[in-house]
């Protein structure tokens, strides 16, 4: 482990800023670039582990693909092309791709192995395999199936009607992902809707898919045609630097090209109702996806109430909201999120700890937290969990507390955001 110490900072977070490109998004330009026939060219692509891996895995399907930083060209004969791999396939720590993955890999022709770090190992599966088994895959894993390792052999699939139990959009994108090479018609409905990348890019890549509100059918009556993509900054990478702006007082920070579809925006209709001063501008789309340019400026917070419909549309911004809410007046409750205690860690019980062990007052309960506010951190030394959310959630904590923090290890930033001490050296430097 390479301990790193961060200083408190004693002055403003300030300037104009740009985030790195989508994960969810980055993720699903390469999987349909590569399914499609032809040449597909995307532009600001998050070149972070997990979407590195999600490349790897299509190079060794035969796809050829090239990419230098954020520009990535795959040049594709399409989905019928693919080659069987030859070695097992590698997932890292990236719940994404194998989700989707394995959305995929039952359609094609040949056998493939599935398996992932230490952290993917121990998280479900279950909620794939199982609609995926009822459409006729034949796919088989640790624990019947619910973890990594998962071998499968290709086959023949049928399309289904199905309800999603747990509000994912992982598991909604794989049963998609399926649909389009099914026999008949692939339904599914979401009780809440989660983030709608797959629907948009699908449609943009020419896929036969129609929504309704919650509700999502595709066939497998068109093939995809290879369609450029222009990634909008990640709004979950945005939320580290808007809340260090919500938090360090007298900031103000401008975070450029930020992605604004509305399944993500979660995290700034929770800032506007503490009482935070955001605006948005120049709001256009690119590639079937709004963007803008967000500024905050640090102002006193209160806290509030975070339940129901509009957790999947924060959910990978509740490590960095409780570390706002700690400096908001009053108390704020998290429910309904249990999701968390099943992503890279159980992250409900890592932000409780490490925050605690910073000075703050939460309370741990069975589906989220309760952070009471106008606490002032000390400062220590805490774990990261292996966790890419929770190291830059404890280096953002940091910067308000009054001693320094010590995290175990800040490695697994790259996941999601491998410029990310860079771009906070250059919004915190001295002018
Ligand atoms: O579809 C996606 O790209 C993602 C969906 C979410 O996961 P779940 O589908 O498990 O909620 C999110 O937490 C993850 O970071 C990315
Ligand atoms: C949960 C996350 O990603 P994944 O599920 O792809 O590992 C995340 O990025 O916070």
């Amino acid at each position: 482990m390479k301990d790193r110490t961060f200083q408190p900072l004693e002055r403003p977070v300030v300037g104009e800023m740009n985030v790195p490109g989508d994960k969810s998004i980055s993720h699903r330009a390469v999987m349909f670039g590569s399914m499609a026939k032809g040449k597909t060219v995307i532009d600001n692509f998050l070149d972070g582990e997990d979407c590195l891996h999600t490349i790897d895995i299509f190079r060794q399907m035969g796809v050829r693909i090239k990419q230098s930083g954020l520009h990535v060209v795959i040049e594709s004969d399409g989905v019928e092309a693919f080659q069987e791999p030859t070695a097992p396939l590698y997932f890292g720590n990236s719940g994404t791709t194998a989700r989707l993955m394995l959305g995929i890999l039952p359609a094609l022709p040949f056998f493939t192995v599935m398996h992932g770090d230490p952290h993917l190992t121990i998280r479900p599966m279950e909620r794939v395999v199982t609609p995926l088994k009822l459409m006729g895959a034949q796919m088989d894993g640790r624990k019947e199936g619910n973890y990594l390792p998962i071998a499968i052999k290709g086959g023949v699939l049928t399309g289904i009607h199905y309800e999603l139990p747990v509000k994912s959009a992982q598991v909604k994108s794989a049963v998609l992902l399926a649909g389009l090479f099914a026999e008949g018609e692939t339904t599914v409905i979401e009780q809440t809707k989660t983030r709608d990348h797959t629907e948009n890019m699908l449609r943009a890549f020419g896929a036969d898919i129609v929504s309704n509100e919650n509700t999502i059918t595709v066939t497998n009556k068109r093939k995809l045609r290879a369609t450029d993509v222009t990634v909008p900054g990640d709004i979950s990478s945005a939320a580290f630097f808007i809340v260090a702006a919500a938090i360090v007082p007298n900031s103000y920070l401008t975070l450029k090209n930020v992605g604004l579809n509305e399944t993500r925006t979660g995290i700034i209709d929770i800032l506007l109702e503490m009482g935070a001063n955001i605006t948005i501008e120049n709001k256009r789309e690119i590639s079937g996806e709004m963007l803008g340019d967000i500024t905050v400026r640090y102002t006193k917070l209160k806290g509030v109430i975070v339940e129901g419909d509009i957790i999947p549309r924060l959910i990978d911004e509740i490590p960095i909201i409780a570390l706002l809410a700690t400096q908001a007046t009053g108390s704020t409750v998290i429910k309904n999120a249990e999701e968390l205690r099943v992503k890279e860690t159980d992250r409900i019980h890592a932000v409780v700890t490490i925050l605690t062990t910073l000075g703050a007052k939460l309370e741990e309960t069975a589906d989220g937290m309760i952070v009471h506010g106008d606490t002032k951190l000390q400062g220590g030394s805490i774990a990261s969990y292996s966790d890419h959310r929770i190291a830059m959630m404890g280096v953002i904590a940091s910067l308000i507390s009054e001693g320094s923090v010590t995290i175990d290890d800040v490695s697994s930033i790259a996941i999601s955001y491998p410029a990310f001490f860079d771009d906070l050296a250059k919004v915190t430097k001295e002018r």
